[in-house]
This record gives C-alpha cells, structure tokens and sequence, in this order.
C-alpha cells in the first residue's frame, strides 16, 4: 500500500498553487492503476457510443425515465437538463464557491478539518490523503445543513460576505435536495418498482425521507504542466448518487470500459448538472446501475470550480438490493446489506489495491456480471 507524505494542519496547508510556475514532486501524478494510463477521447470527437447521455426532465416521464434507466445502466452517469432549478440558484452558488477560494490563506486555514478524519471543512478529504500524492485542487466539505455554524469559522464577524455565502449555498441545497427526491422518483420508475408496493413504495419513501446530503467544493487552479498534475484521481463516489455542477470549464473525465477510456463531459450544456451513481446505489440496484470511475483533469488557461452535491443514506441505514416481488424467480441478492460507515471502513483498507470494496460485499459470484 502506498505510503502517503505527511500533510500540515489534517489538509488544508495547501500548496501555493498560485505562485507555482512548474508542478513540484509532490503533486507529479503517478498512476495507480491500470484505467489511469487509458486514453482520453476528445470532447468533440466522442461520436455516437461516446457521447455522454443526456436526459431531459422535460420529457414526458415515460421518455426521460428509460433513457435515464439505460444511462445509468450503460455508463454510470448523464448530464441532467430540463431540471428546472432557476439559473440564478447555479450561479449564485458557483459565484460564491469562487469568493470563497479567492480568500486569503490564513481565513481559509481558520476552517481546516479538524483532526482524526473529520468529515467537514477546508482540506483534503481523508480517503484521497491516502494517494502518494497530492492533487492539483482545494476543498471544502460541509453538510448543508449546517452552513452557517461551520463558516462561522471562515468569516468570524459574520458580516455581509458570511450571509451572502450561506444565502447562496441554502439556496443550491433546498434546490439540489428537490431534485435528489424527484430524481430518486425517476429511478424507482426506471427499477419497475414503483408499482410494487412494498419494495418498491415503501423503500422509496424511507430511503427519500431520510436522505442525507453533503457538498464538496472543489477548486482546480490553473496549472503550469496540466499533463503532469491531476485535479481528482480515478474514484467511485460511494453514496447513492452525487449531482455536480460544474463551471464552463471542461476538466470531469468518465471511465468507459471495454476498451478502457475516459470520456470528457462536455461543459459546454449550460448549466446542465451532471448525475454521478455512487457504490451503494450500484449495491441497491443489486448492479444493475453502474458505480463509474471519474476524475477530474486540470488546464492550463482557467481555474475550473465544482460543487459536486453528495446524496446518500444515514449512516445507521443498512443498504442491501431491492428484490422486486416480481423478480424473475432464481434472482438472487448479490451484494451483502452495508451501512455507508462500514464501507467507506472497506474501501479504506482496499486503497490502493485495485480492488473495488463492491467485490468485498459481493455473495453471489458466478452469476454477477463484470463491473
Ligand atoms: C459524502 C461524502 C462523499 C465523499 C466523502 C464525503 C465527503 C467528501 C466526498 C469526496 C469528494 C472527493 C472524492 C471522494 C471519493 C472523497 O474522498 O471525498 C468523495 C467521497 C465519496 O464519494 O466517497
Ligand atoms: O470536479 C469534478 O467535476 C468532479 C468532482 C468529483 O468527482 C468529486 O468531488 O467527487
Ligand atoms: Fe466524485
């Protein structure tokens, strides 16, 4: 396994990325694994299998609800228009992400994570410490709900640019959290569970009813030697589903498998969100739809901001595959029920070994197709 550096302050002592006219040692990307050394199709040449899916809520629900169904299944992931969360929402938020990055050092190094893992604040989210190296991002990672004790610590004088800040981002949350739930909607519709009252009804309702949710602002700076850096290695998003907004900025890449090759989401949709499915939506699907490696590549020219929005269960949910009553008979449950604490505890333990946590839980083996 690789060893990781010592890192200041659990993260957020971060590189000078502004002052940086080469890319040091430290943050020199090395690939891991296979899928990081696969080629890249380019945005504009990604024909007719490569190009990303695109759904359109406004659809009609029958439309919108297979080609989602198919997207999810195929490649894990699609840009999302027709959502109908107002422009000036995405914007604010996105404008605000980008007062918060420009801050001084020392006020953004006020809101570090505090030690031992913690899951909130400004620094580098503990599981990509593991990497050898660092990346060419900063962070900030916070539950909504508590905007405005966390950056408190930002902006101790709560002053106009604190509440203009948590404004913008209760405003994105209430957005994102709507159209989570009606997404999940959609998704049941797509399984051929909404009709089923108990697997189906029941489950959609707890599972929407107590819903958590998690932002992650992330800020690529330009670099000097794009090629040589990476922004966000090769990763799962391990919850159920992650919406991410991101600026007119190209930079999120798609691992397509069969040959292995990463897919650039356009950027150019404007402000289409993208729609990632995480670990424990592939294990409640019982694999049907795909967990998808992504990451995100920087650029010379222009500093790319993402708000990637992170859905899952509480941690004391226990996850396990839906069984239609109507499932074909012999069907069997592949993956073994897991609260998200315990898999991120997994997935931990594998980093690095090129082995997805999804294998771990995994029962039934000789009739599970490749993932
Ligand atoms: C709710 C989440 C989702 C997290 C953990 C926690 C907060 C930060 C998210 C990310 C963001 C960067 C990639 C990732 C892989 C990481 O290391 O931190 C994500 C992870 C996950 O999807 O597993
Ligand atoms: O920056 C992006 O587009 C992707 C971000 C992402 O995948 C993440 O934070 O988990
Ligand atoms: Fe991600």
């Amino acid at each position: 396994m690789p060893s990781s550096p010592p890192v200041d302050n659990n993260g957020a002592a971060y590189f000078d990325f502004r002052a940086a006219d080469r890319v040091p040692e430290s943050h020199a990307w090395t690939a891991l694994n296979e899928e990081d050394s696969a080629p890249v199709v380019a945005a504009a040449a990604a024909p007719g299998d490569d190009a990303v899916p695109v759904v359109d809520m406004r659809d009609g629900d029958t439309s919108a609800v297979a080609v989602a169904a198919r997207a999810a299944e195929e490649w894990g992931a699609f840009l999302l228009v027709g959502h109908g969360v107002p422009d000036d929402v995405l914007a604010r938020a996105e404008e605000q992400a980008a007062r918060l990055f420009a801050l001084p050092a020392a006020a953004k190094a006020r809101a570090a994570r505090r030690p031992g893992g913690s899951s909130t604040g400004y620094g580098v989210p503990p599981y990509l410490l593991r990497y050898p190296k660092r990346m060419w991002a900063e962070g900030y990672t916070f539950p909504p709900a508590a905007v405005r004790d966390e950056f408190h610590r930002v902006w101790p004088d709560a002053g106009d640019d604190y509440h203009r800040f948590c404004a913008a981002m209760e405003e994105y949350d209430a957005a994102m959290r709507a159209l989570g739930e009606r997404l999940l909607a959609m998704f049941f519709k797509a399984l051929g569970l909404a009709g089923d009252e108990v697997t189906g009804g029941e489950t959609e309702r707890k599972i929407r009813d107590t819903l958590t949710s998690t932002l992650h602002l992330n800020m690529y700076p330009k670099c000097p030697d794009p090629d040589r850096a990476i922004g966000l290695a090769a990763h799962t998003d391990s919850g159920f589903f992650t919406f991410i907004l991101q600026s007119p900025v190209p930079g999120l890449q798609l691992l397509r498998r069969r040959p292995d090759r990463w897919v650039t989401v356009p950027a150019g949709t404007p402000r289409a969100l993208i729609v990632v499915v995480g670990d424990l939506f592939h294990v409640l699907t019982n694999g049907r739809f795909h967990s998808v490696l992504h990451r995100a590549v920087v650029n010379w020219g222009s500093d790319r901001i993402s708000m990637p929005y992170f859905l899952g269960p509480p941690a004391d949910m226990k996850v396990a595959p839906l069984m239609a009553s109507g499932s074909p008979p012999g069907s069997k449950a592949v993956y073994q029920a897991v609260t998200w604490p315990e898999y991120m505890v997994m997935r931990e333990k594998l980093f690095g070994t090129n082995v997805s946590a999804l294998t771990m839980i995994r029962v039934a083996k000789e009739e599970d197709e490749e993932t």
